[in-house]
């Protein structure tokens, strides 16, 4: 068994029943036949053992005794009986004196009754010492409770009614000499004003509690309890019970339940057991609870309120209850801190506009206020004058940031004036891996623009992931993935300037997956350099790939100007017949595809080595080349003609955060020019910009024009208005936004009825091939055919196609159509 157990299971009624009986029988303190020394052999036969002998020197003393009393109580001796006086020597250990005293006060000239000592209240301490001589068990227990000193255990118990009066203290201390205490300095005791603490009364918890104790609290505790479920039970009925409507007395009373079907109420009876129940599962929390703090369990006032609602159960049984009073709501206790602010404190502190804000709305009141006066100046009916307003409203509901300044500059004339190298950007494309990224690593290092430093760098890089051969191309290839891969992704740009031109490098990926990024590429360049693998087999390889796709987007993106790098002739020992062999097959294939041959070049070229870029190679196997090189070739090369005339037109390439601007662009000026304060309009969005500021190969500038790639710098737009592929353009002058056109195009595949995604340098937006107007004649261009069915490749057509949504297009741009990843047809909005 367990203590716990135990514990449990310890009878303590028995307990208690024993121990106020134990040894406290009521003959213990009587004066027996052997104290008397009148023992009887026969009725105590333990008397004649040898552990009488006590009682024979007892009653020795006892005989003496007698006859010393009566001696000293001389006449009155007759008054008092042996018995009493043996009593009386037996109760005072054989003291004559204090006997004889005794008996003369009892019994021969006795005093009158003292009343009866009153109960100290103080557990025992009182200033009244006396003796009790007590003679029943319940007397006995009376003088237990009493306390120390009023309780003589020799004193004799079953005597008559008189013996048991009381001996004051004085007479049997008489003789104490620390009783003969004057009055004035007695000890007077002042009865605490509550119960003691605990151990030395420095603690206010209550002392040690004994079993009995806690017996008789549990025993309270317990009735308590049971008053306290009565209550609860009552207080549930009379809630639980509805009270019967007249008319149905005498029938099976009915509630509803839930849906309002009827069900009939049973008798109070059942009621009553299961609302006890009920009541008595429901507040066995708030119960638990009260009782488990006895301070407050007796005497907190029950609060329907508090209590739980009868269970489902309970309800179907006995009805819906009346609602209860709403609870009380709980106290709060706020936090420390929130005593020093209050929550309408709070509330007030954002109730008000911020110091921004003031300042904000007065700018825009400003503003507004211009507006209407402008308005109201405006004559009704003109047109002009009513576009300015709209601007204006507009400007006002974009940003009421002040807008940014112009110095209304001639753009063209400044240009004009300015002693600037001319700019032009070119694109590197070719099969992937002939070699495109390292041409260009090489020229940047030959030219000074890479140190050696950093190749070293990047060889060491490169060869740690076991890509040494491609240091150079890092010079361009800068992404994580484009160096792990060893494959150029998007277009990589870079500037190098000689001493006539200043020169944009459009690095493209050769892979076909990255057709798009590459068409961008080329929607930019003035001209490109067509890298070919010289290498057996790789040059074949190219030519059925991407060379040729690259060459006929070139074609169909507008560049004419091509220089052919004919790359990796290290690797065929620099052999002349393997340069004229390449040179002739892709001389005639770049004509097939429109190019004219005055624009095309070949460069017999070492990237890896540098044989032919920036200097001649120093091979004695190249000694056979006499010609340019490459970058000779590049500047020899003239750019496109520039628009600066027309409007403003840029297809945006990348759209950033910067230190000047949230919201800063860059992309190249394909026609018309602008400023720094100038408004611009950006489409599809139709969203209303300013240009805060721009910048010309990281410098500053104040206009820029065609050709040129800048970085714009914009304000008083939210940036989800602009993103890559938007066209900006003259608000004055605005790009259409348009879900069909017709373009005249060169079939690179079948076409017919069908899907194609449209390209046109970063924009591109799905669209259907809708009708095929007309076969074309492709040199004069006029119709060969109406409505035919299909295109065949190489055909030139007028189709029509129609996208989903509206794109910024126009009259005399370049569209790329492309299907299932491959480029379908090219060519000319008309
Ligand atoms: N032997 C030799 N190898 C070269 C030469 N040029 C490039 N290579 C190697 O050809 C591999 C491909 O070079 P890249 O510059 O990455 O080729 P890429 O055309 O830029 O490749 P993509 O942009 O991914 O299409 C590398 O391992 C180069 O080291 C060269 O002139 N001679």
């Amino acid at each position: 068994m367990s203590r716990h157990q135990a514990y449990r299971n310890y009878d303590y009624e028995n307990d208690l029943d024993e121990y106020e009986g134990a040894g406290y029988s009521d003959d213990e303190d009587e004066l027996s036949p052997e104290d008397r020394g009148t023992t009887d052999p026969e009725q105590h036969p333990l008397s004649i053992s040898p552990f009488a002998v006590p009682n024979v020197r007892s009653v020795a003393q006892m005989t003496a005794g007698t006859a010393q009393v009566r001696t000293a109580l001389g006449s009155d001796s007759s008054k008092v009986t042996t018995q009493q006086i043996e009593e009386a020597l037996w109760h005072y250990y054989y003291d004559v004196d204090k006997s004889v005293a005794y008996l003369a006060s009892k019994y021969i000239s006795p005093k009158p009754a003292k009343p009866p000592a009153q109960k100290n209240k103080s557990g025992g301490r009182s200033s009244h010492f006396y003796i009790d001589t007590p003679s029943t068990g319940a007397d006995r227990q009376h003088v237990k409770d009493v306390g120390f000193g009023q309780y003589h255990p020799n004193i004799p118990e079953d005597k008559p009614a008189e013996h048991r009066s009381r001996l004051p203290s004085v007479d049997f201390f008489h003789d104490m000499p620390w009783l003969n205490i004057p009055n004035g300095r007695r000890t007077v005791f002042i009865e605490p004003p509550y119960p003691r603490g605990g151990l030395l009364g420095g603690s206010s918890a209550p002392g040690k509690v004994s079993k009995l104790q806690a017996l008789a609290a549990a025993r309270k505790k317990k009735a308590e309890e049971q008053k306290l479920r009565l209550k609860i039970s009552q207080l549930s009925m009379e809630d639980a019970i509805p009270e019967r409507p007249k008319e149905s007395i005498g029938h099976a009373p009915r509630t509803l339940v839930g849906d309002g079907e009827p069900l009939p109420l049973h008798t109070n009876a059942q009621a009553h057991t299961t609302s006890d129940e009920t009541a008595e599962d429901s507040e066995s929390v708030d119960t638990e609870a009260r009782t488990s703090d006895p301070s407050i369990a007796a005497d907190l006032p029950l609060n329907p309120a508090l209590l739980a609602p009868p269970s489902t159960f309970a309800q179907i049984l006995c009805g819906l209850s009346t609602p209860r009073p709403a609870p009380v709501p709980r106290k709060q206790y706020p936090l420390p801190y929130m005593s020093f602010i209050s929550s309408s404190a709070l509330a007030d502190a954002f109730s008000e506009p911020s110091p921004d804000d003031v300042v904000l709305a007065a700018q825009s009141k400003a503003s507004n206020k211009k507006l209407a006066a402008s308005i109201q100046k405006k004559k009704p009916g003109s047109k002009e004058k009513d576009d300015d307003v709209i601007d204006g409203i507009k400007a006002i509901k974009v940003d009421d940031a002040p807008l940014p300044k112009s110095k209304n500059l001639d753009v063209i004339s400044e240009y004009e004036k300015a002693e600037s190298k001319r700019n032009a950007s070119f694109v590197v494309v070719g099969h992937v891996d002939a070699g495109k990224s390292t041409l260009m690593g090489r020229l940047l290092l030959d030219l000074g623009v890479v140190d050696q430093r950093t190749i070293q760098k990047y060889r060491k890089e490169a060869e740690s992931i076991g890509k040494s051969s491609f240091a150079l191309a890092w010079v361009l290839d800068q992404r994580s993935e484009e160096r792990s891969r060893g494959v150029t992704i998007d277009i990589a740009t870079n500037k190098f300037d000689t001493d006539s031109t200043s020169f944009t490098i459009l690095d493209a990926p050769g892979h076909r997956d990255f057709i798009p990024n590459m068409i961008a590429g080329a929607s930019q360049a003035d001209f490109a350099i067509l890298v070919v693998d010289a290498t057996t087999g790789a040059f074949e390889a190219g030519l059925k790939g991407q060379t040729r796709e690259h060459s006929l987007l070139l074609r169909s993106m507008g560049v004419s100007r091509i220089i052919v790098a004919i790359n990796k002739l290290d690797t065929v020992a620099w052999s002349q017949e393997r340069f004229d062999e390449i040179s002739q097959q892709v001389s005639g294939f770049l004509s097939a595809t429109g190019f004219q041959l005055k624009n095309v070049s070949y460069v017999p070229v070492s990237g890896l080595h540098g044989d032919n870029l920036v200097n001649k190679s120093a091979d004695p196997a190249a000694a056979w080349y006499s010609g340019n090189t490459l970058i000779e070739e590049l500047e020899s090369s003239e750019p496109m003609a520039r628009a600066l005339t027309k409007p403003l037109r840029m297809t945006i390439s990348e759209v950033f955060r910067s230190s000047q601007s949230p919201l800063t662009i860059s992309g190249r000026i394909e026609a018309g020019s602008l400023q720094a304060g100038d408004a611009v309009l950006v489409q599809p969005s139709g969203e209303k910009a300013y240009i805060k500021s721009l910048e010309l190969d990281a410098e500053p500038v104040d206009w820029a024009v065609a050709g040129q790639n800048v970085v714009i710098h914009l304000s008083n737009i939210d940036p989800i208005h602009v993103r890559v592929g938007d066209i900006i353009c003259d608000p004055k002058q605005p790009i259409a936004c348009i879900d069909t056109f017709t373009v005249k195009v060169l079939a690179f595949d079948i076409l017919m009825p069908m899907q194609v995604d449209v390209h046109r340098g970063r924009l591109h937006a799905a669209g259907q091939i809708t009708e095929i107007p007309a076969l074309l004649d492709k040199v004069r261009g006029t119709v060969l055919k109406k409505k035919p069915k299909i295109v065949k490749p190489g055909s030139v057509a007028r189709i029509v196609v129609r996208m989903g949504n509206k794109v910024p297009l126009e009259v005399g741009q370049r569209v790329v159509l492309r299907s299932g990843g491959d480029t379908v047809a090219a060519g000319l909005l008309e």
